[in-house]
């Protein structure tokens, strides 16, 4: 996602690359950020010192991992710049250092950000608002072999908002990762499984199965471009916001 964004953010007007992150250890330190993305040099070279970098910028785009994002959220609450969070597969006490870090600095998080399955998103819990639990509901995503996190955070996304429809907890209702001897389906439950393999950039479906008839919302992502977009909206959307944790559905108004 980092050479996405680089040359992205190359390609638009509105925006320049000041700084491009990456962890101590990593090879690509003190390499043109452009040349890695497979563009002409920037003059821009990737470093560790984050808050060196983000007290020249106005904000940071970061799609990288949970704990590396929950500790960068704190340098945006430190140096008041726009937070665009992309990660996925946070803990319970990440979510939280990320929700302390947005009473000073506006973050915007999102498991997905793309235009299509935030839209999806709303579209799922209207449907499971519509019908009743005798329609079972299954969510699957299915994504690249490097992919590090199950489920994905958009197939949670996903899970969160039928559960949202139908008025229960997702916590109560959630079966992740069905092995063995299971016995029936559990009344109620929103199952959730995870396909992980080849180059896929990333396919979810909510799948409702009632009785004699089957309703299936799907979403395919064709390239990661839609996701570096959809942060880039973010950043410059989340520029005259007052500090907060918001959606992509804030960005986008849906
Ligand atoms: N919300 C959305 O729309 C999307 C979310 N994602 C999520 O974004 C995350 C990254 O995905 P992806 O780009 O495919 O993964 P990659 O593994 O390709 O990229 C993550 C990068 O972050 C680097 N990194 C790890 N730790 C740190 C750190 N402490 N500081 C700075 N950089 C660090 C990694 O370095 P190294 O490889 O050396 O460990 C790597 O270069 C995942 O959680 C994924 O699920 C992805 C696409 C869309
Ligand atoms: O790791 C990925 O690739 C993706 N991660 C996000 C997720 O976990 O849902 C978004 C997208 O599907 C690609």
């Amino acid at each position: 996602m980092g050479q996405t964004l680089v040359r992205l953010i190359a390609e638009d007007e509105r925006l320049t690359l000041v700084g491009a992150l990456e962890h101590a250890n990593s090879p690509a330190l003190n390499e043109d950020a452009g040349k890695l993305a497979g563009l002409d040099a920037l003059g821009v070279k990737v470093t560790d010192n984050a808050l060196n970098v983000m007290k020249d910028a106005d904000g940071v785009i970061d799609f990288s991992d949970p704990s590396a994002s929950a500790a960068l959220s704190a340098l945006a609450a430190q140096t008041r710049i726009v937070h665009v969070i992309g990660t996925t597969g946070f803990t319970a006490d990440q979510e939280a250092e990320i929700e302390a870090a947005a009473r000073h600095a506006v973050i915007v998080k999102s498991g997905n950000m793309s235009l299509g399955i935030n839209l999806l998103t709303n579209l799922a819990k209207q449907a499971t608002a519509s019908l009743d639990a005798s329609w079972d509901i299954e969510i699957l995503d299915m994504h690249h072999r490097h992919k590090v996190d199950a489920p994905s955070g958009t197939a949670l996304m996903l899970a969160e908002a039928a559960a949202e429809g139908r008025d229960v907890s997702l916590d109560e209702v959630a079966d992740r990762g069905r092995d063995g001897l299971t016995g029936p389906r559990e009344h109620g439950a929103i199952g959730i499984s995870a396909l992980r393999g080849g180059s896929v950039v990333g396919d979810h479906q909510l799948i409702l199965a009632g009785p004699n008839e089957r309703l299936v919302l799907s979403h395919h992502a064709e390239s990661r471009d839609i996701f570096a977009q959809g942060a880039l909206q973010a950043a410059l959307w989340g520029g005259d916001k007052s500090p907060g944790l918001y959606t992509m559905s804030d960005v986008l108004g849906l």
